[in-house]
């Protein structure tokens, strides 16, 4: 029997670090969102576990035992078997949640596989802070370090552009590099949005706090949220950590793609839907 799972890309839509634990983790208050390009996990019933990696962004990753997907099988169970291939098409190390939503794939498949159930919140988080609203899949607000999540009023319908210019990005680097850890968080209650260009300017008065030490590593993603911008997005803003960029655009008026894509033939550049 082969089960076969999609791992979607995972973007924070606005990200306020709003403190940190004594642990150095931070808390943070995060508007999370799912869009239809991502990974894919597939397994299979063995004797022993596997990992096989292939797909076009295959080369940045090596199928080590700290894969997050061989992680995810020995916490569901460690001495199970399974053959699992990882098709990866999100960039590695890049801000929108690849290593924890193949994490979440994997653990989803192989509970099918293995009929057994999901981990909780708390065991899920060991995995990677993103790793919980993973398993969701679903627009969440997420907060503490990354466990509680909430549900969102609707988002109106979006398409979406993500942008990488093609440089890694060290999630803890990052943090460690933020220089006020006490942000205000999203208002208590989130407003119902009226349609796209009401979300989009409600988007515009939030934050994604990593994004300024992000760019004081990585000044070029400035310009690819310029170019999200001159593509015709309604909002353009960095997810997680960086370098990916997104820009959310109306289901009518679809991206100027081909002409960024020219501008920029090196940079990675996924067009899709909001889940
Ligand atoms: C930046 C986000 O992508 C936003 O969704 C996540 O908070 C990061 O999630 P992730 O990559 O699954 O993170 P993890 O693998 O758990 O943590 C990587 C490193 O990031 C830092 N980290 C992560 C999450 C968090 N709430 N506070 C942190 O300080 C820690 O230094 C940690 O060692
Ligand atoms: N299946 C996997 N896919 C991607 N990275 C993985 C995987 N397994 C382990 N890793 C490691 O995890 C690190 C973070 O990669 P990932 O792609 O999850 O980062 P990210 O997109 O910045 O995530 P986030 O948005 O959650 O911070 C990489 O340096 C990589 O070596």
């Amino acid at each position: 029997m082969a089960i076969e799972v999609f791992a979607p890309a995972k973007i924070n839509l606005t990200l306020h670090v709003t403190g940190q634990r004594d642990d150095g983790y931070h808390l943070l208050d995060s508007l999370v969102v799912f869009a239809d390009v991502g990974d894919t996990v597939r397994v299979t019933s063995a004797d022993r576990l596997s990992l096989d990696i292939d797909g076009p962004e295959a080369g940045g990753l090596d199928a080590e035992p700290d894969n997050l997907v061989l992680r995810a099988a020995r916490l569901l169970a460690p001495d199970r078997g399974a053959a699992i291939t990882l098709t990866k098409r999100l960039p590695v190390a890049s801000g929108i949640g690849g290593g924890s939503a193949d994490a979440a794939a994997g653990l989803r498949a192989l509970a099918q596989l293995w009929d057994m159930s999901l981990p909780e919140p708390e065991q899920a988080l060991s995995l990677g802070a993103d790793v919980p609203v993973c398993l969701s899949a679903m627009p969440r607000r997420m907060s503490g370090i990354g466990e509680r999540l909430n549900p969102v009023p609707p988002l109106p319908a979006m398409d979406i552009l993500l942008v990488n210019p093609r440089v890694a990005v060290s999630t803890p680097t990052i943090f460690r590099t933020l220089a006020e850890k006490n942000n205000p968080p999203m208002e208590r209650d989130l407003p119902r949005w009226r349609d796209l260009p009401d979300f989009a300017g409600w988007l515009a008065n939030q934050r994604n706090d990593l994004a300024l030490p992000a760019i004081a590593q990585q000044p070029v993603i400035t310009e690819v949220i310029d170019a999200l911008s001159e593509a015709g997005a309604l909002f353009a803003g960095m997810s997680g950590s960086g370098a990916t960029c997104f820009g959310l655009f109306s289901p009518d008026h679809p991206p100027a793609e081909p002409v960024l894509r020219r501008r920029h033939p090196d940079w990675w550049c996924a067009r899709g839907r909001v889940l």
